[in-house]
This record gives structure tokens, C-alpha cells and sequence, in this order.
């Protein structure tokens, strides 16, 4: 099949995020771990390729952003989707505008949207300014993220040191008068050479309107619910058609595993919730840097392979940023997703088959150590989070990756119930 939309993912959690809500339309969704290898004869009409490229450097960011849009050009793909995170996580140099940029030079547009309204998980745009649930984004728990710390609410000013073009809001007064008012709003800006829109959006019929108005352009940006949308407008619009039957999922058994290497305030709510039930181990970024994770390898093998149990890193941002003062931010990152990565393989070894791992950065490492390159999708467990399923060296692999801040306080017992039922 030709591929119509080309989507790019920023990271691993965020992949499943787009691809769970793509799905949504019924419409068949492929989705790739980093730039295939091989050509694209086996394309899907929505493709998703997902990259970790968050937080590297902005010009690796770029490269790799390029070669999957190169790979995903040869898929056939003419309108294209940049995918970064809901409360816009990013830092000064990037890689949201860098990558949005290059890919608008690639697909030769010359003017794109920034979209990353949720609703349903209640991140929201006004007047150019992010909220989270109520709060701003800034004054949201993301402000102690300990990768890409959120200290401005505003989009606008948030893009502009990103980008080399102008950068512009459509407001939500214009959203909410449809698609023409839009579409005009729009028009207007690309003739004064404003190339980036931050388009306010509250709500699903936003959301819809600004489908409706950028279903043409070569590329749009933002999360994963505009992207959702784009998909309903190409099936009404006729360009795509559902596929006829329904795909039967092939559910492994074997036994489960929560890894957790997000310290978002959901997450930290979650990991107290499911410890209250379960075996549970807490990784220290300080002994992982002293000692390597064999203790931790030791206490999984002790473990019953079916029993419920936990392994996390996840702390309060006090905790976190003491950890970065001694280590440095970068390096015990990488401890605990090496870590974590190195005890999925271990877990795997034991016969677990049914991971749940929170945190984007954390699933790409954990991911990628277990070589998963392509991921079916399955059933969601909270909006934007599906279980996704791989084969891995001939076995049967269940994966729910969750974004930090998604999912309510039980999300670990409720996915692996979840499973159970399907
Ligand atoms: N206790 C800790 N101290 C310092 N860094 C940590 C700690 N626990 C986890 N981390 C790091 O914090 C980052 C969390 O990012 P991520 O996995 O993307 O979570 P989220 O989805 O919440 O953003 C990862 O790089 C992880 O290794
Ligand atoms: O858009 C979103 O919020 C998610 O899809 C996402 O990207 C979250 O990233 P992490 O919280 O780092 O998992």
C-alpha cells in the first residue's frame, strides 16, 4: 500500500501515544522503532516511525529526522506529521523547531501549524499558552521535569529561539468561527512570512476545525489528538478507505513487569499505588553509578516470573535533582535507562513477557536494548496509551508504554487486567 501520512515521532511513549489515536479512525497503523533498514515495500497508509530524539543534540535530531523522512517519502507518504510531546517538552536549542524546519524544507512548505493540544488528558492552548489540567504549564509539575524542566507557558515564546522564521497565533476566536475563518487566519500569516502557527485549540471540535483547515498542508506539528483528527478527515474526505475485517490480536502469555523510569507526578502516584500490592525494588542513581544494577538483577530472579512486581527509579524532583548535582543530569539519566534497558533483557531471559514501563526516554532505551523494530497495536489502556505487541527472537511480547503524566493513579493493575480481557 502507498503510504499517505508520514508520521515522525520525538520518542518512544509518544509513538504509541500517535499511533493509539490514528488508530482510533480503524484505519491500519504501522509502527517502526527508528529508520528501517530495509525499503518501505510493505507500507502502511499511516506510518509512524519512532526516533529518541528529545533531548540529543539538535543537529543529531535533525539527521535523524531527515532520514526518516527520506524513508518515509520513498513509502510514497505526500503529507507528513511531526509528533513531539503534549506540554511541548523541549529546551532553547530545540528540537521541536529545528526538526519542524528542516522537515518544512524537505516537503517544501512554507508555512506549518503547532498543535499539541489534548483535551481528553487535559493539556490545553489559549492564547498562545499551554495549560495543564488548570495550571499553567510552567506552574504544572513538568516545571521539575528532570530532562526538559517547562518554566514558560507560552508557545510563541517558547518557538521562537527554535526557529529561524517568524512565528505567529491563530487565536481561538478564529478557531472557533470554523474552518473558513481558519483557513484565513492562516492565509493572512503566510502573507506577512509567518511560517510557524501556534493554533490555540480547548477542545475536540477545535481540534476538528484545525484538521479540517491543515488536511492539505504538507506538514502539520503537535501531538497526537490533531493527528488523530487529520486521519477522520482523510477517510471523510474519501482519500483512504477502512480495510474490510478486523485484525485478530495474538496476546502472549508469560509472566509481567512494571519498569519506571519517569519521575512526572502521575507516574510518582502511580509507582506508590501499585508498590502498596506488589514486589517492589527502588533503583538509586547514586549505587546504579557505585555498583551497577547486579543487586537489582538478583532480586528480579528471586522473584516468581508471574507475580506482580515492580522496578523504579522514579523520586521527587528533590531527590532527582540531588542525584544531578552529584552525577550531572545527563549522566543519571543514562544510569537508570541503561539500567532499566539491561533488566528488561534479564527480565525477558526469565520468561516476563508483559512489560509496562513508564517514561518516554525510559521506553526508547528499554525499547531499543530488547531490538523491537516494529510494534502492532492494541487495545488502549488510558487515552493515548495502547498495549503494543512484538515478536522477539520468535517469542510473543506485550509492551504498554506510558507517558509520564498519562493514565489515572491504578494504570499498572488496570493495563495488565486489560490484557487479561482481550
Ligand atoms: N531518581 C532519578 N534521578 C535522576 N534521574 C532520574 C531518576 N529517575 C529517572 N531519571 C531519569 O529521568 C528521565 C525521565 O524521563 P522519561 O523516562 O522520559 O520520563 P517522562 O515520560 O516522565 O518524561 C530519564 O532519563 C530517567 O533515566
Ligand atoms: O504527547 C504526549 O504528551 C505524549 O505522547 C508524550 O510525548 C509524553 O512524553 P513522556 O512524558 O516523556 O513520556
Amino acid at each position: 500500500m502507498v503510504t499517505l501520512l508520514g508520521c515522525i515521532a520525538d520518542d518512544f511513549t509518544g509513538a504509541t501515544d500517535l499511533a493509539a489515536l490514528l488508530a482510533r479512525s480503524g484505519l491500519p497503523v504501522s509502527l517502526r522503532i527508528g529508520v528501517p533498514q530495509d525499503d518501505p515495500d510493505d507500507a502502511a497508509a499511516l506510518e509512524v516511525i519512532a526516533l529518541k530524539i528529545r533531548t540529543v543534540p539538535a543537529a543529531d535530531a535533525v539527521q535523524q529526522a531527515r532520514d526518516a523522512a527520506h524513508w518515509l517519502k520513498r513509502a510514497g507518504a505526500t503529507r507528513f506529521f511531526w509528533k513531539y510531546c503534549s506540554t511541548f517538552d523541549s529546551t532553547a536549542a530545540g528540537n521541536i523547531g529545528p526538526v519542524a524546519e528542516m522537515l518544512m524544507h524537505e516537503v517544501g512548505a512554507d508555512q506549518t501549524i503547532y498543535c499539541p493540544a489534548f483535551p481528553e488528558n487535559g493539556r490545553s492552548v489559549f492564547m498562545g499558552h499551554l495549560f495543564v489540567g488548570e495550571q499553567l504549564l510552567a506552574e504544572s509539575p513538568m516545571k521539575d521535569h528532570p530532562l526538559t524542566p517547562m518554566r514558560d507557558s507560552s508557545l510563541v515564546r517558547l518557538l521562537e529561539p527554535q526557529v529561524r522564521g517568524k512565528v505567529g497565533l491563530a487565536k481561538r476566536h478564529a478557531v472557533a468561527q470554523g474552518q473558513a475563518a481558519l483557513s484565513e487566519r492562516l492565509q493572512e500569516l503566510v502573507t506577512g512570512e509567518v511560517s510557524h502557527v501556534i493554533v490555540d485549540a480547548v477542545s475536540e471540535t477545535d481540534l476538528n476545525i484545525i484538521a479540517e483547515a491543515a488536511a492539505d498542508m504538507p506538514l502539520v506539528t503537535g501531538g497526537s489528538v490533531i493527528a488523530g483528527q487529520l486521519a477522520q478527515v482523510y477517510l471523510q474526505r474519501g482519500l483512504i478507505a477502512k480495510p474490510e475485517g478486523r485484525v485478530s490480536l495474538n496476546v502472549p502469555a508469560g509472566g509481567q513487569l512494571v519498569l519506571s523510569g519517569s519521575c512526572s507526578a502521575m507516574t510518582r502516584r502511580q509507582v506508590t499505588s501499585y508498590s502498596a500490592t506488589s514486589a517492589s525494588l527502588k533503583l538509586d542513581p547514586l549505587r546504579l553509578a557505585d555498583e551497577g544494577e547486579v543487586a537489582a538483577g538478583e532480586w528480579l530472579e528471586r522473584q516468581p516470573s508471574e507475580g506482580a512486581k515492580v522496578i523504579y527509579a522514579t523520586a521527587e524532583p528533590d531527590e532527582v535533582r540531588s542525584a544531578q548535582q552529584k552525577l550531572g543530569t545527563e549522566r543519571a539519566g543514562q544510569l537508570v535507562e541503561q539500567a532499566m534497558a539491561h533488566l528488561a533483557r534479564r527480565a525477558f531471559d526469565l520468561g516476563v513477557r508483559r512489560f509496562v514501563v513508564a517514561g518516554g526516554e525510559t521506553a526508547g532505551a528499554i525499547t531499543q536494548a530488547l531490538g523491537i523494530t516494529r510494534l502492532e497495536i492494541g487495545p488502549e489502556i488510558a487515552p493515548g496509551v495502547p498495549w503494543v505487541f512484538a515478536d522477539m527472537e520468535g517469542e510473543r511480547v506485550a509492551l504498554a508504554l506510558k507517558s509520564g503524566n498519562f493514565g489515572s493513579e491504578t494504570f499498572f493493575d488496570d493495563a495488565f487486567k486489560l490484557l487479561e480481557a482481550a
